[in-house]
């Protein structure tokens, strides 16, 4: 009944759902984040400082935050934190020397106060390149079976495809109203 009743109340006052989107630099972030809103493929630059707009899926409003990954850019994403539900991570499946560097900022924003209540979906990205790890390896190596504190899902996509997106979104809008 409670379940119902919050969707019910998200449905009716529209309510937004910030999200962020994180990842190192070049992990496809951006082309996520336009893929959701247009789906289309639009040239990207690395972005600096953040992109925001709002994804509309089943009367669900997202205010998604997609956020620059470069090395100094990171020590600011804290600053994106506060009232956030979801967190995307999107790991670039090719890059395997800084899956390490992805696994040090995950556990770090799963400490941080302000995303104690935050749900984190992982897409394991670029799913097109040859060689490239299976989401079935990163969960692994980011031993994402460890997390109790925060529900979690990983899905294997394509963001030049679009493959994968919809269903990370759909995981998505079944958590809310979920506590
Ligand atoms: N092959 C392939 N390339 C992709 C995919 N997703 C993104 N790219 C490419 O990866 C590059 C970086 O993509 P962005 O979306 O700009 O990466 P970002 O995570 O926003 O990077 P920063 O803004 O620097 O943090 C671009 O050339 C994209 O076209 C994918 O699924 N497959
Ligand atoms: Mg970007």
């Amino acid at each position: 009944m409670g379940l119902l009743f919050a969707k019910l109340w998200s449905l009716f006052c529209n309510q937004e759902h910030k999200v962020i989107i994180v990842g190192l630099d070049n992990a496809g972030k951006t082309t996520i984040l336009y893929q959701f809103l247009m789906n289309e493929v639009v040239h990207t630059s690395p972005t600096i400082g953040s992109n925001v707009e709002e994804i509309v899926v089943k009367n669900t409003h997202f205010l998604m935050w997609d956020i620059g990954g470069q090395e100094s850019l990171r020590s600011s994403w804290n600053t994106y934190y506060s009232n956030t539900e979801f967190i995307i991570l999107v790991v670039d499946s090719i890059d395997r020397e800084r899956l390490a560097i992805t696994r040090e900022e995950l556990y770090r924003m799963l400490a941080h106060e302000d995303l104690r209540k935050a749900a984190v979906l992982i897409f394991a990205n670029k799913q097109d390149m040859k060689g490239c790890m299976t989401a079935a390896e990163i969960s692994k190596y980011l031993t994402l079976s460890s997390i109790k504190d925060h529900p979690w899902h990983i899905q294997s996509c394509c963001a030049l495809t679009g493959e994968g997106l919809c269903q990370g979104l759909e995981w998505m809008t079944s958590r809310i109203g979920v506590s």
